[in-house]
């Protein structure tokens, strides 16, 4: 999610205007489910109610701009070190079992690969990131461990949104023999509103996945689609408790025995914990917990405002960073969606679409839920458990030496020899995965690697090693190749270097 953050209302238009603006869209909205195929009425409406109370919310100025100077760290009383949680006798089969058959395990795949440069039919989760092994694979291959393992069923569900969902079911066919059920659900759609008229601008519900005044309204609408769709009562009446929500793109998201033992143990107490970890400068768009008027407040990059861009993005003021790892008790979100108690900050994207339409999106965020479940708090967890995959350069370290997969699992290799993970900066042309590819022959050796800058048109030979710090800058025009077998350590290589085969 990356909207670029606005003032959220025109507060010119006087409350009567307000109201006649929001009877006009309710007209609209109702309209546009009366005239949707009768089968797909009763879903429609659903989602259309969700948006007109997230519009009303909106307009109604209840996510009032943020106060800065009101924002403070979180407490130590909701922030726990993950070193503190009793470990859990890995032994005791039986003991993990019993909490593995609580477990639903939830991965966000919505998103599209097109942050890497994939076109618009590719979900992000289907791309190879390790070997020939997709997100999806990855998390196949650690389910299914766990269930063989222990003998347990622990449900992988995924929510998809329409731009996701088809190409997922494809890739799952291969899947079909595999000790892991697989639940997919389709998450909502919400109509653009255009800046304008502040109404929508489509008028039926027809090809919503190829018409561009429909959008999906972000991962904090997980509550209700996972209701709606039927999978929540499901995995309830299956005796499943506790669900544990991730991106599909955090490879360090995996099942944590402590973590589940912790909320098991405390009889789901605690209803909803986040796991954050501490902020490195390589952490900047994502979100934050804090505290805001005497409560807990997730903070988006979304919300902040753009002079305060450069505060947010200071490791020494936000040491903690939200990985989106959450743990929450299925009872709980059941409880919040059907008392509709469940409150979320509105994030306002403001668009222009191809065809120079401005608009607005109302998108909202997973993790801005925390504040309306009891006993939440923030548990701080081991980097391990944040392994992100949103640019070819995270891809880069994910594919090398650095890490070692086994069972689904991507663990740092023994062989670093220092618990950081390497900064590395690739210039546009490694942007596109196609063109990150073409340019290793082989995934150079980055164990003792500190950091990597490349920029230009840069090419590396086989069995390249990167060690300390090295910057590769080919000047505008030229192309530099680093030969086959090179060791570099503490290099700067700048200027043009052609190796040809002859
Ligand atoms: C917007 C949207 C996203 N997704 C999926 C795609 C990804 O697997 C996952 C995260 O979406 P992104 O849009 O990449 O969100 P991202 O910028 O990473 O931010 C999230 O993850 C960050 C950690 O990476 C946190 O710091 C942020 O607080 C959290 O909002 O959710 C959906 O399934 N549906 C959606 O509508």
């Amino acid at each position: 999610m990356a909207p670029t953050p606005a003032k959220d209302r025109d507060r010119t238009i006087s409350m009567a205007a307000e109201e006649e603006i929001m009877s006009v869209l309710k007209e609209r909205l109702k309209e546009i489910s009366n005239k949707t195929p009768v089968d797909k009425q009763e879903n429609v409406k659903k989602e259309l109610d969700n948006f007109y109370r997230l519009y009303g919310k909106w307009r109604g100025g209840i996510t009032d701009e943020l106060i800065w100077d009101k924002i403070r760290p979180l407490p130590e009383s909701m922030l726990q070190g993950y070193s503190s949680l009793r470990k859990v006798d890995e032994d005791d089969h039986e003991g993990i079992s019993r909490l593995l058959n609580k477990l639903v395990v939830l991965k966000l795949n919505g998103g599209l690969g097109t942050g890497m440069g994939l076109g618009s039919a590719c979900p992000k989760s289907l791309i190879r990131v390790r070997e020939e092994s997709t997100f999806l694979d990855i998390t196949m291959a650690q389910i299914e461990n766990l269930n063989e393992k222990y003998g347990v069923s622990v449900p992988l569900v995924l929510m998809n949104s329409l731009n996701t969902d088809s190409e997922t079911g494809n890739a799952l066919k291969k899947y079909k023999g595999a000790n892991v059920e697989v639940l997919t659900y389709l998450q909502s759609y919400y109509p653009r509103i255009e800046r304008e008229t502040l109404l929508p601008y489509v008028k039926d519900y027809q090809n919503i996945d190829s018409n561009e005044g429909w959008y999906p309204p972000g991962h904090g609408d997980l509550y209700e689609s996972l209701y709606n769709s039927g999978v929540l009562d499901k995995l309830i009446e299956k005796g499943k408790e506790i669900i544990f929500i991730s991106n599909i793109d955090n490879l360090g998201a995996t099942v944590d025995l402590n973590i589940l033992s912790h909320i098991v143990k405390s009889g789901c107490q605690s209803q909803f914990i986040a796991e954050v970890t501490n902020k490195t400068r390589a952490d900047v768009k994502g979100g934050t917990l804090i505290e805001y008027n005497g409560c807990v407040k997730l903070l988006e990059y979304a919300q902040v405002p753009k002079e305060k861009v450069d505060d947010f993005k200071c490791v020494k003021k936000f040491k903690i960073f939200n990985t989106n790892n959450l743990w929450i008790s299925l009872k709980a979100i059941k409880e919040r969606v059907v008392t509709g108690t469940l409150e979320r900050d509105v994030i306002v994207n403001h668009k222009a679409l191809d065809d120079g339409r401005n608009v607005i999106q109302l998108e909202t965020a997973v993790g801005a839920a925390i504040k309306n479940f009891s006993g939440a708090f923030a548990i701080n967890v081991p980097r391990s458990r944040f392994l992100p995959v949103k640019h070819t350069s995270d891809l880069l370290l994910v594919m090398s030496n650095l890490y070692n997969l086994e069972d689904g699992v991507i663990a740092m290799s023994p062989d670093r020899q220092f618990p950081s993970t390497p900064l590395i900066k690739l210039g546009p042309d490694f942007k596109r995965i196609q063109s990150f590819l073409k340019r290793f022959q082989t995934i150079p050796d980055l164990l003792e690697l500190d950091h990597l800058t490349v920029t230009g048109d840069v090419y590396f030979g086989r069995d390249v090693s990167l060690r300390g710090t090295v910057i590769i800058i080919a000047n505008h025009g030229e192309r530099i190749d680093i030969p086959s077998g090179s060791l570099l350590e503490n290099k700067i290589v700048s200027g043009n270097l052609r190796i040809l085969d002859h």
